[in-house]
């Protein structure tokens, strides 16, 4: 009673439930233990060892207690298995649902993600179109614009609104899904209360001991690690999915900025499409305007036209009538036309070859006529110059020129008159004087037109007659430029040699033409050759021994063929005038230059010989001493050059006043040039004048000498010609007496051709009785007879 039995609390108290197992001892049955021996057996005490009931009682009730515990402890692990299982199916329900969720969410994501791809497609459209909108707009701006857009731009504005409805039906749609997206988060916070409840489980089974719960709480708590890694993993799911709607919120934040911009962009396009919309209309109108005011126009020229097409086609009916007839009548003329054609040309041939023949004839008699009639031009030509007066008096006005300055005093002075070309008026000192010339040349003539005027002059000495062309006029009035020119516009000089070649050329067949050239200067009163090969040395004008008149011995002359022959000829003249002087303008200025050609025919048949004289002289500057202010050597040219004028002057005058003594031998000039100037040569005067105000008193002074040189009266023109052996004057149609050979003259004197110099000249000369006969024609020398008055300008 004493001893306490010893409770193993480690163990479960029962291992096996209470029954009755009876014991067998070999064949007899071994007696079951009585209950208090199992309850020794299993309490662990000895058999033999005593225990009391109320040992036992007392056992038994903290045995019953101890059951009670444990069917409190079952009953609540039962009710926490139920509770787990409750929470496990639900947790798996909730993971299902959030699966599901997940599910939807992922599908949403992706149809919004699709949407919003679409969305940005749509917008990236609506971007390129609003950007050819812009295009076409610009386009309209610039005027590159034909249609009014007012369809097109309606259809635009119709089509962004519906993209506007769509974007906010998306935007509603994204508003929608963000709710799901709170609720979802809602739920992830109850689980996360559900996880809490978890660990009061977990504290609760610790106090649990019995070993089933111990066990079933192992599964409970592997179970529970399954529930916490899905949770994580749920949870990382969600963490995922809050990015994701981050991400998306985000996007749908920049997207509603976009439509927000867009929308901006649409309203300012409206606002921009309605300005231009109102522009076009307005466009539109006044086009329709325009283009109505332009119909009423075309249609009433239209209506016009129509009256005059009808009007026409009225005359045209009928034309076409009559045409219709004689188209039917050209038909029948036309098949017989073959018929007719041949018998014409059969007629045709006959009359042509009779009319070729005719022609023949009459072309025959034509020629005869012709050389008659060329013979009977000359004559008449010759015959209208002598009518006129062997001196004959042009005036040319030279262009104004740089030197001529500026101001007052480059003022014309110089006026013509529109119907007669031998007029010219000159103002002086507020009133004007009229000068009459046989013909002027105003400052636009040309050298062409010029020479055009003294052409028939310079030919006849192919004739044989002499002729003796002067350049008078002031320095610088243009003398040089008329007589010699520019190299590329030549004056007189070159085209009258031309004109000798092209002129014997024509006439090669019936006659031989020999044509030569000297150049002579004369320098106060001193002679040179500019031909020769030491032009300083200084020449005589002599009386010819043999009686032929006057001559320059040792005269250099070319015989010159081609127009690059003379202009070499002429260069060669140049160049010995510029090297004997230092300054050659004012050299030139001051001395005269006679350019001498001496054209010889010789008829082929006849034997018949004529000779011609062309003295072509370019003069000094006839200007007055008191004007340039000379002394010394300028005043002793001046004087030179005064007297020379002056006796040429005299020698018209006494010419012309028919006197019986002409002063020739006044001057070097009149005197080398004696026999061009006498009664039956031919003498052109060319007076040079300026046309400005500076210049005026020496144009008055020029136009004066001119005036009074034209009044002269000469003896006819004489030609000169020989006949065999025989010289002949075909002025006086009087056959020279004299048959002595004389030396040829050139200008009054006579010469020693250069290319032939042993040959001796055979030709007499015919220019008139020589110097000293009476004949009234020809000069005597002024042995210090009375000096004839002068009314020719005198040099101050
Ligand atoms: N008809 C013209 N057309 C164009 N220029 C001209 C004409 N006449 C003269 N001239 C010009 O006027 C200037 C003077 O002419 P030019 O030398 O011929 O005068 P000039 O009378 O011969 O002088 P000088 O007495 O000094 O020799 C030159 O420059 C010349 O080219």
């Amino acid at each position: 009673m004493n001893k306490t039995p010893k409770i193993k609390r480690a163990e479960p108290v029962f291992k096996t439930p209470m029954t009755y197992s009876p014991r067998i001892v070999g064949n007899k049955p071994v007696p079951s233990p009585s209950r208090a021996e199992i309850w020794k057996q299993q309490l662990g005490f000895d058999e033999n060892e005593n225990f009391s009931v109320v040992e036992y009682h007392a056992l038994q009730k903290e045995l019953d207690e101890r059951n009670t515990q444990r069917d409190e402890l079952l009953f609540k692990i039962k009710t926490l298995t139920d509770k787990n299982k409750h929470y496990k199916s639900r947790l798996e329900k909730e993971e299902l649902t959030k699966r599901q969720q997940m599910k939807i969410l992922c599908k949403s994501q992706e149809t919004q993600l699709q949407e919003k791809d679409n969305l940005i497609g749509n917008l990236q459209s609506i971007i390129e179109e609003h950007e050819e909108q812009l295009v076409d707009m610009e386009h309209k701006i610039n005027g590159s614009y034909k249609q009014p857009p007012s369809v097109k731009l309606i259809e635009d504005i119709k089509r962004l609104q519906m993209k506007k409805h769509h974007s906010q039906q998306n935007c509603k749609q994204l508003h929608q899904k963000w709710k799901i997206i709170l609720v979802l988060l809602r739920e992830i916070t109850q689980i996360n209360d559900l996880q809490q409840v978890v660990t009061k489980i977990k504290k609760v089974e610790i106090q649990i001991e019995s070993e089933q719960l111990k066990s079933s709480y192992i599964s409970c708590q592997q179970d529970k690690d399954v529930l916490q890694s899905k949770l994580t993993s749920v949870q990382l799911e969600i963490e995922e999915c809050k990015q994701k709607l981050t991400l998306s919120h985000s996007n749908n934040t920049q997207l509603l900025e976009q439509v927000q911009h867009w929308q901006n962009q649409y309203s300012s396009l409206e606002s921009e499409s309605e300005v231009a919309l109102q522009a076009a209309a307005e466009d539109k109108e006044r086009t329709v305007a325009d283009v109505r005011e332009a119909m009423k126009s075309s249609m009433h020229n239209l209506q016009k036209q129509y009256d005059v097409m009808c009007q026409k086609i009225g005359v045209l009916g009928s034309l076409y009538s009559d045409l219709t007839e004689s188209y039917i009548l050209i038909e029948k003329q036309a098949k017989q036309f073959p018929k007719i054609i041949k018998k014409t040309v059969t007629d045709v041939t006959k009359q042509t070859t009779k009319a070729i023949s005719e022609i023949n004839e009459y072309n025959k008699e034509l020629v005869k006529k012709y050389h008659r009639e060329m013979f009977l031009r000359k004559k008449y030509h010759n015959e209208l110059v002598e009518l006129k007066g062997n001196i004959r008096v042009f005036c040319r006005v030279r262009p104004k020129i740089r030197e001529d300055g500026s101001g007052a005093m480059a003022n014309d002075v110089i006026d013509y008159d529109r119907d007669d070309d031998g007029l010219l008026y000159v103002a002086n000192k507020a009133r004007t004087q009229t000068f009459e010339v046989d013909k002027v040349f105003t400052q636009t003539s040309t050298q062409p037109e010029v020479f055009d005027e003294v052409k028939a002059l310079v030919t006849s000495c192919i004739d044989g007659y002499n002729v003796c062309i002067f350049a008078y006029g002031q320095t610088g009035s243009g003398k040089t430029f008329t007589m010699e020119g520019p190299q590329s516009d030549p004056g007189i000089n070159q085209r009258a040699l031309k004109e000798l070649f092209s002129e014997t050329s024509t006439r090669v067949g019936d006659w031989q033409f020999t044509i030569t050239v000297s150049a002579i200067e004369i320098y106060n009163e001193m002679i040179r050759d500019l031909l020769s090969d030491d032009p300083s040395y200084k020449m005589e004008v002599k009386m010819n021994p043999e009686g032929g008149g006057l001559y320059v011995p040792g005269l250099s002359f070319v015989e010159v063929s081609t127009v690059a022959h003379v202009n070499e000829v002429f260069s060669i003249g140049q160049k010995n005038r510029a090297t004997a002087t230092t300054n050659m303008n004012e050299h030139s200025s001051r001395s005269h230059a006679l350019l001498c050609v001496t054209v010889t025919g010789v008829n082929r048949t006849t034997n018949t010989k004529t000779i011609g004289k062309l003295n072509l002289v370019d003069l000094a500057g006839s200007e007055r001493v008191s004007k340039s202010g000379a002394d010394g050597t300028r005043l002793k040219e001046a004087q030179n050059i005064n007297k020379s004028l002056s006796s040429l002057g005299d020698v018209i005058h006494a010419l012309r006043s028919k006197q019986n003594f002409v002063p020739y031998r006044n001057s070097k000039l009149t005197y080398l040039l004696q026999d061009s100037l006498g009664g039956d040569s031919k003498t052109l005067m060319i007076v040079q004048v300026a046309p400005v105000e500076k210049n005026v008193a020496e144009t008055i002074c020029s136009l004066n000498f001119a005036q009074r040189v034209r009044t002269v009266e000469l003896g006819q023109a004489s030609k000169k010609m020989e006949s065999g052996d025989v010289e002949m004057d075909m002025g006086s149609s009087t056959p020279s007496k004299s048959s002595t050979p004389l030396k040829q003259n050139i200008g009054g004197s006579s010469y020693t051709p250069i290319k032939n110099s042993s040959s001796t000249p055979t030709l007499r000369n015919y220019t008139g009785t020589p110097i000293g006969s009476t004949t009234p024609n020809q000069s005597t020398p002024n042995k210090g007879g009375t000096p004839v008055a002068s009314k020719y300008p005198r040099r101050k």
